[in-house]
């Protein structure tokens, strides 16, 4: 009898694939058109702004029991089906793979794109730049250690604008071939990682050598061949690289995360919630630093971030980065903008994208 149910059930089941999969075709047919029209007008294919409002649309639908948190993870997957139909998509993140721009590149384009490694952030520049990636993804700040600067000074020499940011949670394991924590003689990883497990490390390993290396997917690879060492990487690095987990979860703060950016040839639409990135130096003046907010601050344009770099080729001059909300294409953002430039030596948007949620 229980069996009778059980292919009933199953048949049903059936039933409803048929129809989501004849769904997702005419979906994909959609897509299509959606693309023609595009090249048509020379617009980009990748429209983040739209993703994000679909994803954002069926959550707030959703009534369940399907899970809404699951809503995101299925739609990507049959988002980026669709647009390596309308184009095929391939994208540069700083590698080596089981990097944490590597699972940010994931996150925000699915299995279906082409997720091409690179060595360094200039070569992710690089590749976008010489037209072999129309996108890239880089990492720029993390909620506990700051900025990273390669990034930001990247910027400095590249026309490269940002297309969307990513936001990722990151999550530390300690990985090592025989997933035993009392064969660990040294821990492997990069500085950023490293410094993040700090707490961790002094009360579990005290004695215990940290070595820095490049990326956290250089460590979990060098682990491979040696027994006696344990890497501090992602969780994909672990099965990327057939890795045993020691520990899980070993970051001081668990509320860690990781802002990446989408770099592409040029910045996407106007969308209902965007946000713009500025770099700029300013002419050494009395006040000039309280000046250089007013333009914002008297049309109520919020700042979420500023930060300053030194200028690499004088000693003791700045350059900021500021994010702003609002696009470019609004008068009030525009103008604001137009109004810091008469303070600054040299004014660079670096684009206009919608802000990750
Ligand atoms: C279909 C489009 O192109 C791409 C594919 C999307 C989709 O599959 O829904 C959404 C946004 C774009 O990245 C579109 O712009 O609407």
């Amino acid at each position: 009898m229980a069996q009778e149910k059980l292919n009933h059930l199953r048949t049903r089941i059936d039933a409803i694939d048929d129809q989501i999969l004849d769904l997702l075709n005419q979906r994909a047919a959609v897509v299509i058109e959606v693309g023609r029209a595009k090249s048509g007008e020379q617009r980009e294919f990748y429209v983040p702004a739209r993703e994000l409002a679909i994803y954002e649309r069926l959550g707030a639908r959703n009534t369940g029991p399907f899970p809404t948190e699951a809503i995101r993870r299925v739609f990507r997957e049959i988002i980026s089906a669709s647009l390596s139909l309308e184009h095929p998509m391939k994208v540069a993140f700083l590698g080596p793979q089981g990097t944490f721009t590597h699972a940010a590149a994931m996150q925000q384009f699915g299995f279906s794109a082409q997720l091409v490694p690179q060595k360094s952030i200039p070569a992710v520049f690089d590749e976008v730049l010489r037209g072999r990636a129309p996108y890239g993804v880089v990492p720029v700040e993390n909620s506990t250690e700051g900025v990273v600067s390669h990034t930001l000074d990247m910027f400095m020499e590249s026309d490269l604008q940002i297309s969307s940011e990513i936001l990722l949670g990151i999550s530390h394991f300690l990985l090592s071939r025989t997933g035993r924590m009392e064969d660990i003689r040294k821990v492997v990883s990069h500085p950023q990682p490293l410094a993040q497990c700090r707490k961790w490390l002094e009360e579990n390993l005290p004695d215990v050598p940290l070595v820095d290396v490049g990326s956290t997917a250089l460590a979990a690879q060098m682990v491979l061949e040696d027994e006696s060492a344990a890497a501090i990487a992602s969780e994909m690095a672990a099965s990327l690289y057939g890795l045993q987990v020691v520990k899980e979860r070993i970051e001081d703060n668990p509320n860690n995360f990781t802002r990446f950016l989408v770099i592409g040839q040029k910045s996407p639409e106007r969308s209902d919630r965007d946000k713009t990135s500025l770099m700029f130096s300013i002419k050494d003046q009395p006040g000039i630093l309280y000046r250089m907010l007013e333009p914002f601050s008297k049309r109520a344009i919020n700042l979420t971030k500023i930060e300053s770099r030194p200028m690499k080729k004088k000693a003791w001059e700045y350059v900021f980065f500021l994010d702003i909300e609002g696009h470019i294409d609004e008068k009030a953002v525009a103008d604001a903008i137009a109004e810091l430039k008469d303070y600054c030596q040299f004014l660079k948007v670096l684009g206009s994208y919608p802000r990750a949620r």
